[in-house]
């Protein structure tokens, strides 16, 4: 079964930051009738239209986005057995984080001095308390997939977590300790080489040494969310107070064993935060930061690469696809770990962000271009039975089609012996390997009473096998 990646636009409210400067034209519009998003772009008069799934104004909150992108459908999906992936996509300071995770941000004060005298600068951090109805995707979906889990009826369940971080295009554990230290001298993260990513046979990249929990409710996956955000790399700059400088994905792989059949399946919901394209000058950042700017820009350029080329594949006639073959997946470790969400065999929701500010308009356009061109991808979910099941289900096939041939040629044989011994030349019209039981064809003889009682169960079994 195939089925398009479903893509929401969601453009966000103009921040008080934003009013104070007397930022306050907007050029976006938003039909959410039609769910088609209309912008003009600079020195031409018509303007552009966009159509997709979902469309979410500056006034739709954090639990009707979660609503109306149906991420129950997904949910649903994850616990029958299907890969699921949930990614936010736009420019830096769009909403990204906010629509996943939702939590305020304040800036931690400045450390004192470290003892090679110099300054740390301000880093964002998580306030203590935060207000639930703020809560965005993760905190939902984690807290509604354990719920759907635990209502599974004759069936056992195991959750593990894992959480990553992809900076400067190395991946680094947010729940290992180790992988992430703070530099002595400014209390920046100084990463340490980074995990390595695998390809296995099952086609797909897995990350190397990467910490896994068991998790037995939302709330032990949220303590580990938690652990993890402090060690994001996120820094301060004229976009926005609390800028992921990372990408990250936080991945809920789930065991469902159906007792009644005693078989199981494995699922993953993967809810990916990717950091924000950006330029330069309109972040004002410089140094370090301009530097993870640049890898951020890298990254998300290989991401674009690959939607345009699948929407390009999926738009084109069959004829034309061998011209487009290459997707540029291994380019980055982003794509890399997004092979099976975009183009591949999970079901997928992108929500792309949108900036109102008239400042942001080639953003904008940009953002709904890619995430129009990720409304022609098309994914294959399949259901990740146990590699197990599948190879003790095909030994059962296996053994009832030898049963069924070997009844076969035994009924056969015994109807030969029948003739002969009965001395009837009846046999003209009869296939060679008609089954008598049930033959078509009309005839003197009424073979199957003439069958022993063994005889009669082996064909009902393989009457049985037939059906
Ligand atoms: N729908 C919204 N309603 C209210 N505030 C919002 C909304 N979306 C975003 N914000 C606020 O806008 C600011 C920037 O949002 P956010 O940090 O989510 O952007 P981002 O796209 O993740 O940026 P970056 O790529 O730099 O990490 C934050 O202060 C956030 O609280």
């Amino acid at each position: 079964m195939t089925t398009r990646i479903k893509v929401g636009i969601r453009v966000r409210p103009f921040l008080d930051s934003e009013k104070e400067k007397g930022y306050l034209n907007s050029r976006v519009q938003i039909d959410e009738q039609t769910k088609e998003i209309m912008i003009a772009e600079d020195g031409r008069r018509e303007r552009k239209t966009f159509k997709f799934d979902f469309v979410f104004t500056p006034n739709n909150n954090q639990l009707q986005v979660y609503e109306q992108a149906n991420i129950d459908y997904l949910l649903n999906k994850v616990v029958e057995g299907y890969h699921c992936t949930i990614f936010a996509y736009g420019q830096t300071g769009s909403g990204k984080t906010h629509t996943m995770e939702g939590y305020e941000y304040e800036l931690a004060p400045p450390k004192e001095s470290s003892k090679e005298g110099g300054n740390s600068a301000p880093k964002p951090r998580p306030k203590q308390h935060q207000n639930p109805e703020r809560f965005g995707i993760i905190p939902r979906a984690v807290s509604a997939l354990f719920e759907k889990l635990k209502a599974k009826e004759g069936g056992e369940f195991n959750v593990t977590c894992s959480f990553l971080q992809i900076y400067n295009e190395k991946i680094y554990d947010l729940l290992n300790p180790n992988s992430i230290k703070q530099n002595s001298a400014d209390g920046t993260p100084v990463l340490s080489q980074g995990l390595r990513l695998r390809w296995n046979q099952r086609d797909q990249f897995q990350v190397e040494n990467l910490f896994v929990f068991d998790c037995k409710s939302a709330e032990e996956v949220m303590n580990f969310f938690h652990y993890g955000i402090r060690n994001r790399v996120t820094a301060s700059h004229k976009l926005n107070m609390a800028s992921s400088r990372s990408h990250t994905i936080l991945t809920l792989k789930v065991e469902s064993i159906d007792l009644s059949t005693q078989s199981s399946s494995f699922s993953k919901l993967e809810l990916v935060d990717l950091a924000g394209s950006e330029r330069i000058g309109q972040t004002g950042t410089e140094g370090k930061l301009a530097k993870e700017s640049i890898d951020i820009n890298k990254s998300l350029f290989i991401l674009r690469q690959v939607i345009t080329t699948l929407s390009d594949i999926h738009r084109t006639s069959k004829q034309q696809k061998d011209q487009y073959q290459h997707i540029p997946y291994r380019e980055s470790k982003l794509t890399s770990l997004l092979k099976q969400s975009i183009g591949g065999n999970s079901y997928c929701l992108m929500l792309a962000c949108i900036n109102p500010n008239d400042s942001f308009i080639d953003e904008n356009i940009s953002t709904l271009n890619y995430a129009s061109k990720a409304t022609y991808i098309k994914n294959e979910p399949i259901r990740n039975d146990d590699p197990k099941n599948k190879v003790i289900r095909d030994l059962k096939q296996e053994n009832n089609r030898l049963r069924f041939e070997l009844d076969k040629a035994n009924q056969h044989i015994q109807f030969v012996s029948n003739l002969n011994n009965s001395g009837n030349n009846f046999s003209s019209n009869h296939p060679p390997n008609c089954c008598l039981p049930t033959c078509q064809y009309g005839g003197g003889a009424q073979p199957s009473s003439e069958l022993t009682p063994s005889q009669k169960a082996r064909m009902s079994i393989a009457i049985a096998n037939q059906e």
